[in-house]
C-alpha cells in the first residue's frame, strides 16, 4: 500500500515548495533554459550547497518543471545515473521523479552539478529581488499571510491568504502564537481573530503534510504534534476575551478552537466543517471535549466524527456561535458592538474571564495533550495520507 509518505517523502527535502507539480508536464523537461556553456569556474559541492540553499529562500513557486529538473540534476550530481527500478504506472509522482532522472543518461556528476548551479543563478536572477520590508502602518504588527492591527483597544488577527481560502501554514502557525504573546500584554481589551475575502478559514494548510524532513514522516508527525498542542495551548492560556469574527466558511482547526472563544459573530454565509472522518483525522482545539460540552455528545458527534457541515443559524442553535448576522450588514454590527464592548472597565473584564476560564484550564490542557497524541498517530496512517493525497493531486499539487 503507498502511502503519501512514501510518495512525498524526499521532494520536500529538496526544496521548499513541497509536493511536486503533475506528471504530465513532463515531456517539457527538454525544453528547460540550461545555462551549459559555463567553463570559466567549475560548481563545487559549496556551489550545489549554497544553490540549494537559495532554493530554499525562493518566495516565487518555480513551477513544476523546474522543479522536477532540479530535481533531477540533484540526484544526478550527488548520487550519478539513475539506476532504481521504474515505479509502476499509478505511482504518478515517482515515476515523473524517475523520469526526469534518467532523462539525464550518463550525464557525469561534475556536470549535473554545474547545471543545477547555473539553472538556479539563472531562476534567482530572472526573478524579482525581494522587495523591502514594508514600513507598519500605525499600529500594524505584521503583513504577509496573517496581519495583526491594534486599534481602539481591539487587536485583530486576520487570516490573509484569500486565494488559498485562508488555510494555514506551519510559518501562520508560528505567527498566530507570537501574535497572542503579543496580544495578551498589550493595551487591547479585546483579540479578535477574523479572515480576509470570502472564507474565515479553510483549516490546516493540506500542503504542510508534504514538507517532510530528512529523518521522515514519523519525525514530522512528532512535530506537528508539538506545534499543534503549543498552538491550541497559546488559546487556552490567553488571559482576555477571544472573539471571532466568522465572516465565511470556516473548516477544520478554525472550527474547533472556537469552543476556547468567549464569543462567536457569523455572518450568516458562514458554515462550520470539521471533515476529520473524510480526512482520516481526529478532532483537535480541545473540541472533543468542549463541543460535547456545548451542545450535547450526539450533535458533537455528527460534526466531528461525521463531518456534517452546519450552517451559521444550526451551529447558534448548537451554541457554537453566539449570533448571526445578515452577511450585507454583518461587518458594521459586530464592530459596532465590540467597539462598544471596549468601554466597560477592563479590569472587570479580565476577572471575569479568568473565573471562568481558570476552572476548566487543566482539564483543557489534558484534553489538547491526548488529541495531539493521537493525531501523530492519524498522520501516519494510511487512511489520512490518502485523503491528503487525494485532496492534493485533485488540486495538481502532486
Ligand atoms: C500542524 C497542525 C495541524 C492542525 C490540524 C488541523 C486540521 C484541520 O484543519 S483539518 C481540515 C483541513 N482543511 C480541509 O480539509 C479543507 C481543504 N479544502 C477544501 O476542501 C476546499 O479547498 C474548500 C472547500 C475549502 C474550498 O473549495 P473551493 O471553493 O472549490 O476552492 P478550491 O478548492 O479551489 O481552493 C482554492 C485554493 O485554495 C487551496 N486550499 C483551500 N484550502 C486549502 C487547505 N486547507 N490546504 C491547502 N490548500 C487549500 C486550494 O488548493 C486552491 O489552491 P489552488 O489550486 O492553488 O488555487
Amino acid at each position: 500500500m503507498t502511502t503519501m509518505a512514501q510518495v512525498i517523502c524526499g521532494l520536500a527535502r529538496r526544496w521548499c515548495f513541497g509536493a511536486l507539480g503533475s506528471p504530465l508536464q513532463v515531456p517539457c523537461l527538454q525544453a528547460l533554459p540550461l545555462h551549459l556553456g559555463r567553463t570559466a569556474t567549475r560548481a563545487s559541492q559549496r556551489d550545489l550547497e549554497n544553490a540549494v540553499h537559495q532554493v530554499k529562500l525562493w518566495k516565487k513557486d518555480p513551477g513544476n518543471e523546474v522543479k522536477l529538473k532540479l530535481y533531477a540534476l540533484y540526484k544526478q550530481a550527488t548520487e550519478g545515473p539513475c539506476n532504481l527500478p521504474k515505479p509502476g504506472m499509478m505511482d504518478l509522482v515517482n515515476k515523473a521523479k524517475w523520469d526526469a532522472w534518467s532523462a539525464l543518461g550518463s550525464l557525469p556528476k561534475e556536470t549535473a552539478r554545474e547545471n543545477y548551479v547555473d539553472l538556479v543563478s539563472s531562476l534567482s536572477a530572472a526573478s524579482e529581488p525581494p522587495s523591502p520590508a514594508k514600513p507598519a502602518a500605525d499600529g500594524e504588527q505584521a503583513g504577509g499571510d496573517l496581519v495583526v492591527t491594534s486599534e481602539n483597544h481591539i487587536t485583530t488577527i486576520t487570516f490573509n491568504r484569500p486565494a488559498k481560502k485562508n488555510a494555514i501554514t506551519t510559518q501562520m502557525y508560528q505567527d498566530i502564537m507570537l501574535a497572542l504573546q503579543a496580544a495578551s500584554k498589550d493595551d487591547s481589551v479585546l483579540t479578535v481573530l477574523t479572515g480576509n475575502g470570502e472564507y474565515y478559514c479553510s483549516g490546516n494548510d493540506l500542503t504542510n503534510f508534504t514538507d517532510i524532513p530528512p529523518e521522515g514522516p514519523e519525525e514530522k508527525a512528532r512535530t506537528n504534534a508539538i506545534l499543534l498542542r503549543e498552538f491550541v495551548d497559546c488559546f487556552i492560556d490567553f488571559p482576555k476575551p477571544l472573539v471571532a469574527v466568522v465572516n465565511g466558511p470556516a473548516v477544520g482547526i478554525s472550527v474547533t478552537l472556537l469552543g476556547l472563544f468567549d464569543l462567536v459573530y457569523a455572518s450568516d454565509r458562514a458554515t462550520f466543517h470539521t471533515p476529520f472522518g473524510p480526512l482520516g483525522l481526529s478532532p483537535e482545539g480541545c473540541s472533543s471535549y468542549t463541543f460535547p460540552k456545548m451542545m450535547g455528545p450526539s450533535k458533537a458527534a455528527e460534526m466531528l466524527i461525521f463531518g456534517r457541515k452546519l450552517t451559521a443559524q444550526e451551529a447558534c442553535a448548537q451554541g457554537l456561535v453566539t449570533e448571526v448576522f445578515p452577511d450585507s450588514t454583518f461587518q458594521k454590527e459586530v464592530w459596532t458592538r465590540l467597539r462598544a464592548y471596549t468601554k466597560l472597565p477592563p479590569n472587570a473584564v479580565r476577572t471575569s474571564r479568568e473565573v471562568m476560564r481558570s476552572k476548566g484550564r487543566e482539564r483543557l490542557h489534558a484534553v489538547n495533550a491526548e488529541e495531539c497524541g493521537a493525531l501523530q498517530q492519524r498522520w501516519l496512517s494510511e487512511e489520512c495520507t490518502s485523503a491528503v493525497v487525494r485532496f492534493l493531486s485533485r488540486r495538481g499539487k502532486l
